[in-house]
C-alpha cells in the first residue's frame, strides 16, 4: 500500500516536472515581470525613505521624488497586471495541452478503459482544472520566492549589511514554517480529492438512474446519502483550508518579527539621532517588497498539493505507453477471419472468457454466434475491434496475424452495431454522417435508404435534418438501431460486427431491423452475436459458444 502510494507520488512528480519543462518558455515572462516588480519596489523604497526622512527634517527630497514614487507605483500595478495575464496564459496553455492528451488517450482506449464514466469525466475536467494553480501560480511563485527576496536582501545589505542579514534570516524561516505547517497537508489534500471524486461519481451515477430512484421512491433517502457525502467533502475541504490559514498566520508572525528586529536595530530613528536615517527607513520600507513573493509562494502552496493529487490520478492515463503495432497499407475489399485456440481472461481471478476458441468466417459470409449470456460472444467482437488482446492463440485476418496491427487499424476494417445505438444531439443526417464525416449528402441519403431510416424520417417535418437525441425528437429503439445500421452502410467496411442488434425490440420492429441488417451483411464478412430466434432464421451459419469455447468442444470452420 505504502509502496503503491509512493509510486503514484513519484509518477505524479515526474509528470509535473515534464510538463513544467514544456512550459518553461511561457513561465519565464511572469518570473521576469515579478523581478521587475521587485526592482521597482527597491527603487520606490529609496524614494519613499528620502521623502519620509525629509518629513522628519533629515533630508531634502521634493516633488520630483514624490512624482517618481507615484510613477513607480503605476508601473508596478501595470507590471502586476501583465504578470497575472502571463501566469494565466501559462496555466491555460498547460491545461489545454494536458486535457487534449488525456482526452485523446481515453478516446483511443475506448471501452478497453474500465474506468467508470464519472471517473473519466472527473479526469478530463476536475483533475486537469486542479493543475491550473500549479502552472499559473505555484511554479512562478516558487521561482520568484528564491530570486526576488535575494535581490531585495542584497539591496538592503548594500545599504546596511546587518539589515540585509535580518531580512535574509527572516526569509529562511519561511520554508521551515511551510514544512512544519505543511505536515499532513498533502494527505489532507489527497483525502479532499478522493471525497470530491466519490461525491461527483455518486451524483453522476444516481442522475443516470434517476427514473429507477423515483420509481422505488428512494429519492429522499438518496438525497440524504448525497448530503452525507457532501458533508464529508466540506469537512475535508475545511481541513485543507485550515492548513492554509495556519501557514498564512505563521507568515504574518515572521514579518512582524523581522520588522521588530529592524525597528530595534534602527531605534535611534525615533529619537532623531540616527546617523543614516534614509538608510534605516529604506531597510524598513523594503520589508513589504521582500515578503511579497514569499507570501505568494505560501498562498500557492496548497495549489501545489492539490496539483500533486490530481497528477497522481492522471499519470497512469498519460504515462501509459501508446498502443504499438503495424499500420494497414490499404483496407482490403474482402476479409476472412480466423480464430485458432484463442484464449482471453479479463482478470486473473476470473474464469476465462474465451477458452481455446477456434472459428473461421470466410470473405462475404455471415456467422451467427449464439450461446448463453456470458458465453463470450461480445468478447469475440471486442478482440476484432482491437479493444482487447487475447492472452493466447492466434487471430488472423486474411491469413495474417491481426494482433500485429495497431488497435485503431483494426477498427478501420470494421463497423459495429451494438444493442442500443447512441444517438448524439444532432440531426439524423449528422448522426449518420458521424460514421464517415467526409461523406456527401447523396452518400448519407443512400445509407439512410438502405437501412430503412427514410421510412420514418420522411414523415418527420424536417426529414433527415430533424434534430434528435437529448432534448430533440425522441427516436424509438428500432429507429435508433436503423440509424446505427445506416452508419455501418455509410462506413462501408469489409467486416461488420453486430452485438444483439435487435435485443430490445418487439417482433415487428425486430423484423424491420433484421431486414436492414441482412442487407448490410450481403457481400461483407459479418459476425452477429445474438440470442434472437428470428435472427437464427435470418442467417444460416451458426456457432454456439459455451463458456468461451465452441459448444461440444469442436470448432466451426465456416466455409469448409
Ligand atoms: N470488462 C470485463 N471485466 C471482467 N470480466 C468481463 C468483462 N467483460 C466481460 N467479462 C466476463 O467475460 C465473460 C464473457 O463475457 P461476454 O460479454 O463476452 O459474454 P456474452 O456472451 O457476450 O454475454 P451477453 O450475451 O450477456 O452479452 C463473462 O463471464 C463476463 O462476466
Amino acid at each position: 500500500m505504502a509502496s503503491s502510494s509512493s509510486g503514484a507520488e513519484a509518477a505524479a512528480a515526474s509528470l509535473l516536472k515534464r510538463e513544467a519543462r514544456s512550459e518553461r518558455a511561457r513561465l519565464m515572462s511572469p518570473v521576469l515581470l515579478g523581478l521587475g516588480i521587485a526592482a521597482c519596489g527597491i527603487a520606490q523604497a529609496i524614494l519613499l525613505a528620502r521623502l519620509l526622512a525629509t518629513l522628519l527634517g533629515r533630508a531634502d527630497a521634493g516633488w520630483a521624488e514624490l512624482a517618481a514614487a507615484a510613477a513607480l507605483a503605476l508601473l508596478m500595478a501595470a507590471l502586476g497586471i501583465a504578470q497575472e495575464r502571463a501566469q494565466l496564459a501559462a496555466g491555460e496553455d498547460a491545461k489545454a495541452r494536458l486535457r487534449a492528451a488525456a482526452f485523446a488517450r481515453l478516446l483511443a482506449a475506448g471501452p478497453a478503459d474500465d474506468r467508470a464514466v464519472g471517473e473519466k469525466s472527473a479526469l478530463v475536467v476536475e483533475r486537469i482544472e486542479a493543475l491550473e494553480g500549479y502552472f499559473a501560480r505555484w511554479l512562478p511563485a516558487a521561482m520568484l520566492a528564491v530570486l526576488a527576496p535575494l535581490m531585495v536582501a542584497a539591496a538592503a545589505a548594500i545599504a546596511d549589511p546587518l539589515s540585509g542579514l535580518i531580512l535574509f534570516a527572516g526569509g529562511l524561516l519561511v520554508p521551515v514554517m511551510q514544512a512544519i505547517t505543511g505536515i499532513g497537508a498533502a494527505q489532507a489534500s489527497r483525502r479532499q480529492f478522493a471525497a470530491l471524486q466519490r461525491l461527483s461519481g455518486r451524483f453522476l451515477d444516481r442522475m443516470r438512474g434517476l427514473p429507477v430512484l423515483v420509481l422505488f421512491n428512494q429519492q429522499q433517502a438518496e438525497a440524504e446519502r448525497l448530503g452525507v457525502a457532501a458533508n464529508d467533502l466540506r469537512r475535508r475541504t475545511m481541513r485543507v483550508l485550515r492548513v492554509a490559514f495556519v501557514s498564512a498566520g505563521a507568515m504574518e508572525l515572521i514579518i512582524a518579527a523581522v520588522l521588530a528586529s529592524l525597528a530595534y536595530q534602527h531605534g535611534a530613528l525615533v529619537r532623531g539621532t540616527h546617523p543614516a536615517p534614509v538608510t534605516a527607513l529604506f531597510t524598513l520600507l523594503l520589508v513589504p517588497a521582500f515578503f511579497a513573493p514569499l507570501r505568494a509562494f505560501s498562498a500557492a502552496y496548497h495549489e501545489q498539493l492539490a496539483a500533486r493529487g490530481a497528477a497522481a490520478d492522471l499519470a497512469p492515463l498519460l504515462d501509459a505507453p501508446e498502443a504499438e503495432g503495424l499500420l494497414l497499407e490499404d483496407v482490403p475489399p474482402k476479409v476472412t477471419i480466423t480464430f485458432q485456440d484463442v484464449k482471453l481472461r479479463y482478470a486473473p481471478d476470473r474464469p476465462p472468457a474465451l477458452d481455446g476458441l477456434s472459428l473461421r468466417v470466410t470473405a462475404g459470409e455471415t456467422l451467427l454466434l449464439t450461446g448463453a449470456s456470458g458465453a463470450g460472444k461480445s468478447t469475440v467482437l471486442r478482440i476484432l475491434m482491437g479493444f482487447r488482446r487475447p492472452d493466447g492463440g492466434r487471430v488472423a485476418i486474411n491469413g495474417r496475424d491481426a494482433m500485429l496491427l495497431k488497435p485503431a487499424e483494426l477498427r478501420r476494417l470494421c463497423s459495429y452495431v451494438g444493442q442500443r445505438a447512441f444517438i448524439f444531439r444532432a440531426s439524423i443526417r449528422d448522426n449518420i454522417r458521424f460514421a464517415r464525416p467526409e461523406a456527401d449528402d447523396a452518400a448519407v441519403e443512400a445509407a439512410a435508404r438502405a437501412a430503412q431510416v427514410m421510412e420514418f424520417a420522411a414523415a418527420l417535418p424536417q426529414g433527415l435534418d430533424t434534430q434528435v437525441g437529448e432534448g430533440g425528437f425522441g427516436l424509438s429503439g428500432g429507429q435508433a438501431q436503423r440509424v446505427a445500421v445506416a452508419r455501418a452502410f455509410l462506413r462501408d467496411t469489409p467486416l461488420v460486427l453486430l452485438d444483439e442488434p435487435t435485443a430490445h425490440l418487439d417482433p415487428g420492429t425486430e423484423a424491420v431491423v433484421l431486414d436492414a441488417v441482412r442487407r448490410l451483411c450481403i457481400g461483407r464478412t459479418a459476425i452477429v452475436a445474438t440470442h434472437a430466434r428470428a435472427a437464427r432464421k435470418a442467417f444460416g451459419q451458426m456457432l454456439e459458444l459455451q463458456a468461451g469455447r465452441a459448444a461440444g468442444g469442436g470448432s466451426r470452420m465456416a466455409g469448409e
